[in-house]
């Protein structure tokens, strides 16, 4: 179960990201986060796993405060956090197989982690997820000869092999075409099913959220302008959440409309 209680960002720029969010996701929910750019969607998912430090409020996964672990414990507790990105963040020289088994560096000692040395039941679990993602046989080849789709299944497969209890995703569908990210959805919510783990999910396109997944959660400017199920996603709520025609979705069309590249904390 993951909790999120009063959730504030305020970046040193002043920019107010965040501002007093509280969530609950629980069970094997597929949860997307949807709202206009710049409504902080993906400082929301950051700050859950401290990628980006929040400035006040608490998240807890199963009872353990994130927002209170030393940076020692919080390296341990992010193993529980399996972190899917817009753009891949594999290391493009090294083996599908490589970049898989880094998910489990978090795992192994210091001396093995510089040695990329890892025991026998990670690879065999390893060759089995990559299976599961459609990537059997793959294993050797290099990141950088690999499709946006197949990168993201290995994206999902170093998540997956964390055996995490909870999964983030920030856009995981932004850089593929459509029938990839139908692709990527459908994988996503199965492999949540089968671990019996929520997913968070920023996603832009509202038709992906509405097919996907069970709870929708609506941010504008910041604060949290929809809480519901997809059914409950009707014209009123929608145009509460894209209000202030900041969108880069058209709450009519799902269509992207401008393209803001990420910044980094
Ligand atoms: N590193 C940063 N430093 C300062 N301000 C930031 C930083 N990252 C994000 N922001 C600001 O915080 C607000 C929320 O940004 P965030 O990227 O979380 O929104 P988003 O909903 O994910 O947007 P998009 O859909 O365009 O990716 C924006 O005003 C943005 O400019």
């Amino acid at each position: 179960m993951l909790t999120v209680n009063n959730l504030e960002k305020v970046y040193d720029t002043g920019d107010r990201a965040l501002d007093d969010v509280s969530v609950e996701v629980s069970g094997n929910e597929i949860v997307s986060i949807i709202g206009p750019s710049g409504a902080g969607k993906s400082t929301f998912i950051r700050c859950i796993n401290r990628l980006t430090e929040p400035t006040s409020g608490e998240v807890y996964l199963d009872g353990t405060e994130i927002t209170s672990l030393s940076k020692n414990e919080l390296r341990n507790t992010r193993r529980d956090m399996g972190m899917i990105f817009q753009e891949y963040n594999l290391v493009e020289r090294l083996t599908v197989m490589e970049n898989v088994l880094s998910g489990r560096l978090g795992y192994v000692g210091n001396l093995s982690s510089i040695r990329r040395s890892f025991p026998q039941k990670d690879i065999t679990e390893a060759y089995q997820i990559l299976d599961r993602v459609g990537l059997g046989g793959l294993e050797n080849n290099r990141a950088d000869a690999l499709s946006g789709g197949q990168r993201q299944r290995v994206g999902i497969a170093r998540a997956v092999v964390q055996r995490p209890k909870i999964m983030l995703a920030d856009e995981p569908t932004s850089s593929l075409d459509p029938e990839t990210s139908h692709e990527v959805m459908e994988l996503l919510t199965d492999i949540a099913d089968e671990r019996d783990i929520p997913v968070l999910i920023n996603i832009h396109e509202v038709d992906l959220a509405l097919e996907y997944t069970d709870h929708i959660i609506g941010l504008t400017n910041g604060s949290l302008s929809f809480e519901g199920t997809p059914a409950e996603l009707d014209e009123e709520a929608r145009d509460t959440i894209y209000r202030d025609g900041k969108s880069r979705t058209s709450p009519e069309t799902d269509q992207p409309t401008e393209v803001t590249p990420h910044e980094s904390t």
